[in-house]
């Protein structure tokens, strides 16, 4: 079975992650302070907000003291770009290098690999990264975001299963819903892959108000993990995290 640390995905029970956003060193370990003692399973570094990103050493430096301070939960480690809803911009050699150079140290349990990376040009560093990864036991979340729209149904389909294609370990696809349409074209698109493939865990999401029945009920179409807001969300329809503990109690047998 597929973790993030001691988080167990697909379990039949949703994990919950919680993105840590701060900017400063002292605004990442506070969050940690505050996180550790929260209902989730995994704690998300979303590096591109980190004020010192573009310097690797600086990176490891903050992940050696981050790991112990998130207590006895899964670290996943993501550099969201700019593309897709992230802070920052990064070169992909600069994106695969970092990752390269972090996936050894024993500090995260998950990487986030964004699956556009997987173009003939990338292709083979991406390779590498998702090997190297493999040869750690790093776990590898494969992921896609549109901020704008929700693809058609085929369309999340094929990204769901060109991740399982390309080494992923979970594939993970967030959008944006205009529709309820749209959210049903989500949760029957992870419906159809997850009984194509059932012992493999998903991640899909609708972002904003109308996607939120995803991040609480997606577990009936085949999700493994939700993310849950703290004090700050990093995308729009997050539920506070107390609150959705509560309902995937409810939901989750
Ligand atoms: O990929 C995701 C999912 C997300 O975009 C969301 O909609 O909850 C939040 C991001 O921090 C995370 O990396």
């Amino acid at each position: 079975m597929v973790s993030i640390g001691p988080a167990l995905l697909g379990d039949g029970v949703t994990k919950i992650a919680v993105p840590m956003v701060g900017k400063t060193t002292a605004d990442i370990l506070a969050e940690c302070e505050y996180i550790r003692e929260l209902p989730c399973d995994v704690v998300e570094l979303r590096i591109d907000f980190y004020e010192s990103a573009e310097s690797v050493t600086s990176i490891l430096e903050l992940l050696k003291i981050v790991k112990p301070a998130i207590g006895n939960k899964g670290l996943l480690f993501t550099w969201r770009t700019k593309q897709e809803g992230g802070e920052r911009e990064i070169s992909v050699e600069d994106y695969f290098n970092m990752l390269d150079q972090i996936i050894p140290t024993g500090f995260v349990d998950a990487i986030d690999i964004e699956y556009f990376f997987d173009d003939t040009e990338h292709r083979e560093h991406m390779t590498k990264t998702v090997a190297l990864a493999h040869k750690h036991g790093v776990t590898v979340v494969m992921s896609n975001h549109d901020f704008h729209k929700t693809p058609a149904l085929d369309d999340i389909k094929g990204r769901l299963v060109g991740m399982k294609q390309a080494g992923a370990d979970v594939a993970k696809l967030a959008c944006m819903p205009q529709s309820p349409s749209d959210v049903l074209t989500v949760l029957q698109a992870t419906e159809q892959v997850k009984s194509q493939y059932p012992d493999e865990p998903l991640i899909t999401m609708a972002m904003g108000q109308l996607g939120v029945v995803t991040r609480t009920c997606g577990s009936v179409f085949g999700n493994a993990l939700t993310f849950g807001a703290a004090k700050q969300s990093s995308a729009p329809g997050q539920v506070e995290v107390h609150k959705l503990k509560a309902i995937l109690e409810t939901v989750d047998k």
